[in-house]
Order: C-alpha cells, then sequence, then structure tokens
C-alpha cells in the first residue's frame, strides 16, 4: 500500500503528479475538515508556512517527516519535532540568487521612488517638468549594512558590492571571513552599523534571540536618510516603531517585504505612507524559482520516507536516532 502524505498549499503544475507516482497524495488547506481528517494518517506533509507545534503534531501520530517549501523554517518547531523523531527539512540554496535579486531591486524602487513614481505617470500626473519632491536618492558608492550575512545576506551584498560600488558593513551571529574577503565586507556591532549606513538590510532568519531585534532604539540610532529593508521576517521588527520612523522623519523610507502579520490588513498604518514601499512577501516567487523549491521539497520528501538522509535536513539528530533504533520502517 502506498504511503500516504498532504499537500497543504499551492504547488506548481506537475508536482502533484510527480508525488502521486510514489504516494497517496491528499491535497487539503489547514484548518479544513479534509485536512484535520487527513492529519492522523499521514506520514508526510509538504506546503509552506503552516505552523507545525505539539497542538499539531499531537493530531498527527503518523507523521515522519515535514518537508517546509521555504528556506526560513520558523513555522516548524524544531526542538517539538526532534524530540518525537520526526524529520524537518527545507529548501535552501535554490533561491539565494532570486530572493537577492528581489531584496536589491526593492532596494532601488525605495531609493528611487519606482511604485510611487508609476502611479505618478499613471495617474496622469505628469503634465511637466517634474522637480525636487519627486526626486530619490543614490544607491551607488553608498554604505549598505546587512543584518545577518548568510546565503542570502551575502548575495544581496554582492549585487551591492559588484554592481553599484556600494561600501559593506555586517552584523551577524559569527564572523564571515569569506565576505570579508570576496566583498571586503566589515563586521560592525549592531549599533555601529546602525549609526554608519545609507541603507540598513534585515536578512537575519527569525529566531527567539532575533524577534523584535529594531525597534524604536534602534530606528533612533539609524541616519535620518537611512532607508531600512526588510527581506527576512516581520517579526524582527517592532511595526509601530517602524512607523513612528517614518512618520517623524526619523529614517527616510522603507522598503518591505515582510510583516508582521501576513496577509498585512488594508488598513495598516505603514500602507498609507508614501515612504514606505510594500511586497507581498514574494522574495523567491519566480515561476523557475519556486518549480526548483518544490521539485527539492519533493526530494526531500521521497527520500526522508524511503530511510535515505534528505538533501536539507535540519534536524539532523533524528536520523541519527534513526539509524541506531532503525524504529522507521
Ligand atoms: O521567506 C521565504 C523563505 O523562507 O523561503
Amino acid at each position: 500500500m502506498k504511503k500516504q502524505v498532504m499537500i497543504y498549499s499551492a504547488m506548481p503544475d506537475g508536482c502533484v503528479a510527480e508525488l502521486e507516482k510514489q504516494f497517496e497524495v491528499v491535497t487539503a488547506a489547514p484548518g479544513s475538515p479534509e485536512f484535520e481528517q487527513a492529519l492522523p494518517s499521514s506520514l508526510g506533509l509538504i506546503g509552506s508556512g503552516l505552523v507545525v507545534d505539539s497542538a499539531l503534531l499531537d493530531r498527527a501520530p503518523s507523521l515522519r517527516i515535514v518537508s517546509n517549501i521555504s528556506a526560513g523554517y520558523d513555522n516548524l518547531d524544531i526542538d517539538e519535532l526532534t524530540n518525537r523523531g520526526i524529520l524537518a527539512t527545507n529548501t535552501p540554496d535554490v533561491l539565494t540568487e532570486t530572493t537577492a535579486d528581489a531584496i536589491f531591486g526593492l532596494l532601488i524602487s525605495t531609493a528611487r521612488r519606482i511604485p510611487e513614481l508609476d502611479r505618478y505617470v499613471k495617474e496622469g500626473s505628469w503634465t511637466g517638468k517634474i522637480d525636487n519632491s519627486l526626486f530619490g536618492v543614490d544607491v551607488h558608492g553608498k554604505t549598505l549594512g546587512m543584518i545577518g550575512m548568510g546565503k542570502i545576506g551575502q548575495a544581496v551584498a554582492e549585487r551591492a558590492r559588484f554592481g553599484f560600488r556600494m561600501e559593506i558593513l555586517y552584523h551577524n551571529r559569527t564572523r564571515k571571513p569569506e565576505a570579508e574577503a570576496k566583498l571586503d565586507a566589515v563586521y560592525r556591532d549592531l549599533e555601529d552599523l546602525l549609526r554608519q549606513s545609507d541603507f540598513v538590510c534585515l536578512m537575519a532568519p527569525q529566531t527567539p534571540e532575533t524577534i523584535r531585534m529594531i525597534g524604536e532604539r534602534e530606528f533612533g540610532l539609524m541616519k535620518e536618510s537611512a532607508i531600512f529593508i526588510n527581506g527576512s521576517r516581520g517579526a524582527l521588527v517592532d511595526e509601530n516603531a517602524l512607523v513612528e520612523a517614518l512618520t517623524s522623519g526619523r529614517i527616510l523610507a522603507a522598503g518591505l517585504d515582510v510583516f508582521e502579520k501576513e496577509p498585512i490588513g488594508i488598513s495598516h498604518p505603514l500602507l498609507s505612507l508614501p515612504n514606505a514601499v510594500a511586497l507581498p512577501h514574494i522574495g523567491s516567487a519566480t515561476s523557475e524559482t519556486r518549480l526548483e523549491m518544490a521539485r527539492l521539497a519533493i526530494q526531500n520528501l521521497i527520500e526522508g520516507l524511503s530511510g535515505k538522509t534528505p538533501p536539507s535536513l535540519i534536524n539532523s539528530e533524528v536520523k541519527a536516532s534513526r539509524n541506531t533504533t532503525n524504529s522507521y520502517e
């Protein structure tokens, strides 16, 4: 009999058929009766964004693997999964360059006010010469402060350094000698980075240590001309403090791909600010990359359920215990 797996979010064309070759596939949205009905007998879950915590795991006694179709895995309680011997996987690497393109695009759009000027043209406001009320600020040659110098952070910094001759400062849990050598990136403590950067770009993962790491105090340290970019997770930023910093002129502008609550509600004060550029969490959202991510997640699922080590295993402790106890087959 085929093993049952559940897909809980949209997959690119062809991916479901690929899974159906090997598994009994149930497709159901979290919270739906179909999802709850299939959960107890599912050996694998595949999708993105589902909060997998002990309450969900209590209802999923057959589960052996959670295959997350994203690089970030703050939606997974890894300790709880590990304690229960359940594999957790993600899709790093395949989205690095695409996400860096999007975040650097957001940075340029914010500095040069591209969404605002697009509206200006389409609304028919361009009726004569433009004046300095529509001017933006330069990107090239400025100082970029990267908070979080993982693979995506480095790919953003690479674009800045080699495409725009920017000076790179960075703050990270650990020093990154390879980025220092390749990008002339200079390590700074957080306060110095905030004080010295023209662009502050947040690319750190969401962990208990990074939640709300940027708030009133941190905006207060930035230059008044600073542009703040968030390409990581909304929970890292105190959004009330960000609104205050943008309305009071404490900083110049912000470009945001992520929000505390997603989708952000239309009445959120950030959305009424002309100096905030908002995207709907689209860092990795190209057809090519979303397909690569789905393929990698499927490979993780297949290998995990056939006793092999999935290529992007997060909790390798589970694999180790499985080898010694052989408790999975
Ligand atoms: O935010 C997107 C991801 O973590 O893949």
